[in-house]
């Protein structure tokens, strides 16, 4: 378990991390969301005892990281891949963490296995790919078989297999009852992923919750019909009292009701449906849906991209967040 209280990091007058409060459980993947810039890396970095806190404490398994007595048998982590010295072989560069640590010898061989670069073993990192980094980064981490593991974009530079294997590979480590924290960039990967998620922006939590909740709570759900009696169906809708928006491709989007109202309406007047199905947001949606007021930088000018849905009705996350900084 991971508990932090009241983290803050100021860089000058610049507020990294604004006060975070959150606890990462064993059991589960936790991702953690935000858009660039929102303090992530800094959080990680504060977590590993690399950068000191301005204020507030982070704790591992009850302690300050500083008195863990072997801290890579409590938690791996791969923060910055590139880290490794590239004139060592791949096999040196985890000997000497392991005899900095009094890891066995043994176990260098078998997380080299566990990330499938045992072939390279011998090879200097320095000519490794972006993706080999990522194996040896992630070999580093699991070298104390640690009960807490955390990962800053593990995906980068991986193929689509690498993809699949770092994603089970979580999940396995996950169902063994070890706590996962893992940020990324990628929202789809993350829906696969991540069971719990803590999201901030600008330094501050916007959400801790689970990833259904979290969906269901930012985005827009809607009901999809198409008919080969379109004009028919879209009166039937009107004179039930339904709103329905034509999307552009045949199809009309209903809010506010389920598929088995509006399949039942349409029976009752006898009318042929081609498709009736729930929509439901994606991560990626309702990311943008919330962040939308918490990013740093925006991108001006351009109507390519993905766009955030329409809001859905009731109280934001994002919106508490945006009044709270007066937005
Ligand atoms: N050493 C530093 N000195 C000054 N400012 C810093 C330093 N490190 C980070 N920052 C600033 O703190 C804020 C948070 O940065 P951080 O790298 O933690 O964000 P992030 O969420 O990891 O971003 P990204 O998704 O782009 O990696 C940013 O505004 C960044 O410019």
């Amino acid at each position: 378990m991971i508990e932090l209280e009241g983290l803050t990091k100021r860089f000058g007058s610049k507020v990294a991390v604004d006060h975070l409060s959150f606890q990462v459980r064993p059991g589960m993947v936790t991702g953690f969301l935000g858009p660039n810039g929102a303090g992530k890396s800094t959080t990680m970095r504060m977590m590993l005892d690399l950068d000191n806190p301005t204020s507030g404490t982070v704790r591992i398994d009850g302690k300050h990281y500083r008195d863990l007595d072997e801290p890579l048998k409590y938690i791996g982590a791969l923060l910055d891949a590139k880290a490794m010295h590239g004139g060592r072989t791949a096999y040196n560069n985890l000997l000497c963490l392991a005899q900095a640590n009094r890891i066995p010898a043994a176990r260098v061989s078998q997380v080299l296995d566990v990330v499938g670069l045992s072939a390279v073993a011998k090879k200097k990192s320095k000519g490794f790919s972006l993706g080999m980094g990522q194996r040896l980064g992630i070999a580093s981490a699991l070298l104390g078989d640690p009960e807490i593991l955390m990962f800053d974009e593990p995906v980068n530079g991986l193929d689509p297999e690498g993809i699949h294997w770092i994603r089970n590979l979580m999940k396995t480590l996950a169902s063994e009852g070890r706590t996962i924290f893992v940020s990324s960039h990628l929202m789809s990967e993350m829906a696969l992923t991540a069971d719990h998620l803590i999201v901030i922006g600008q330094g501050k939590l916007l959400a801790d919750t689970s990833m259904a909740a979290f969906i269901q709570e930012n985005s827009r759900s809607y009901v999809r019909m198409r008919s080969p009696q379109q004009e028919r169906l879209r009166d039937v809708l009107h004179e039930s009292g339904f709103v329905a928006v034509e999307s552009g491709n045949g199809t009309l989007e209903i809010d506010g009701t389920g598929p088995e109202e509006l399949g039942e309406l349409a029976a009752r007047h006898q009318i042929v449906l081609h498709e009736l199905s729930s929509q439901r947001a994606s991560l990626e949606e309702a990311f943008m849906q919330m962040t939308a007021g918490a990013v740093e930088y925006h991108a001006h000018g351009t109507s390519e991209g993905p766009q955030p849905p329409a809001a859905p009705p009731g109280p934001q996350w994002g919106q508490s967040y945006q009044s709270s900084k007066g937005a």
